[in-house]
């Protein structure tokens, strides 16, 4: 997969099979408008291209890199679009002419029915359709994928990751809730009571689950380990409100300091509780690392 940074920057000549979106999470309901895209390349050299529109920086499923890794391989073209003032002020007919024909000679255009495009979002799905035969593309117009009866969609997964449903957000994102980070020293408890922990900063534009316990799996130096993490700010132990995710890596003995890790969320074990004394945090917290373990000796 090639990976573009601004319209400017494509500069492919051949026709394409394109969807437009800000496919933060690409969960299955985005899925599903890759899958036609892909489908629409089967015959003839058309390329399959996601175009990203910049997302919010702000309370987002994923970051521009979790993208790209997801992307790689499964696409010919993923084109990350920043909100230029020239897109922002370009009617929808021009967007049709100057970017979906202009910059992607596209032979298909796949988008979702509430696709919106163009000054003032002037631009909708039915615009599309009705455009096509005079800019000669066909208009690919997908349902919007559900799940009970609610259209899946990445708002709907963020309020469901914020309220702890973590495993029906994992489901409809088809993979497990991921968080990056490098990991930093803190108080040196935790080998003292016999658990050390990977602390990582929570990273302040990712969506944040409710504080507690999750079961998880964490990556580093290549391998991958059973763990379990603690979101919140410890308070326990310290008075700071700083939100780390510190884990427990099943299995593990080497030195973590100053390594990147990738911790996915898995399944939300309990909240996390001030407790009155630290033994008594210790008990606990040994009672969720033999709920681990047998998670993970069943698997
Ligand atoms: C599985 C697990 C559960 C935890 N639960 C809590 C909790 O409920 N309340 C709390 O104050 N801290 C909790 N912690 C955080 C511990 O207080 C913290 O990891 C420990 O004090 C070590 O801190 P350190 O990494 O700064 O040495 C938990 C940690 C783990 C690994
Ligand atoms: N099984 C393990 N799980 C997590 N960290 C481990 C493990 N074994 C060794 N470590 C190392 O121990 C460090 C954590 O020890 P800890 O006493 O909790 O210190 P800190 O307060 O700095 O987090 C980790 O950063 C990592 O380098």
């Amino acid at each position: 997969m090639q990976y573009i940074e601004g319209l400017n920057e494509y500069t492919e000549t051949e026709k394409s099979a394109v969807t437009f979106g800000k496919f933060d999470g690409v969960h299955k309901g985005h899925q599903k408008l890759v899958e036609e895209v892909l489908r629409c390349c089967t015959n003839g050299n058309i390329k399959s291209v996601l175009c990203a529109f910049e997302m919010n920086k702000k309370d987002i499923l994923m970051t521009p890199d979790e993208r790209r890794e997801r992307m790689d391989g499964k696409i010919d073209y993923l084109v990350e679009c920043p909100f230029s003032d020239e897109l922002r002020h370009m009617s929808a007919e021009d967007f049709i002419k100057k970017v979906i024909k202009g910059v992607f000679h596209a032979e298909y255009v796949v988008v979702g029915t509430d696709f919106h495009f163009g000054y003032g979002k002037e631009g909708d799905a039915h615009m599309l359709e009705a455009y096509a035969e005079k800019y000669h593309y066909k208009a690919i117009v997908v349902e919007k994928a559900r799940f009970k009866h609610r259209e899946i969609s990445s708002s709907f997964i963020k309020s469901l990751v914020k309220d702890g449903s973590i495993t029906t957000a994992n489901y409809l994102l088809t993979y497990p809730y991921p968080v990056e980070g490098i990991v930093e020293h803190g108080k040196h408890l935790g080998s003292e009571l016999g658990f050390p922990t990977c602390n990582v900063e929570w990273p302040a534009h990712k969506v944040l689950p409710p504080k507690g316990v999750y079961v998880s799996r964490v990556y580093i130096d290549g391998e991958v380990y059973g763990a379990i993490s603690n979101i919140g700010v410890k308070p326990t132990v310290s008075d700071e409100n700083r939100v780390l995710i510190e884990s427990y890596l099943y299995g593990y003995s080497g030195d973590a300091y100053g390594k990147n890790v990738k911790i996915e969320l898995l399944e939300f074990r309990r909240p996390e509780h001030k407790f009155s004394s630290i033994k008594e945090m210790q008990v606990r917290v040994r009672q969720d690392i033999q709920y681990v373990r047998e998670y993970f000796e069943k698997e």
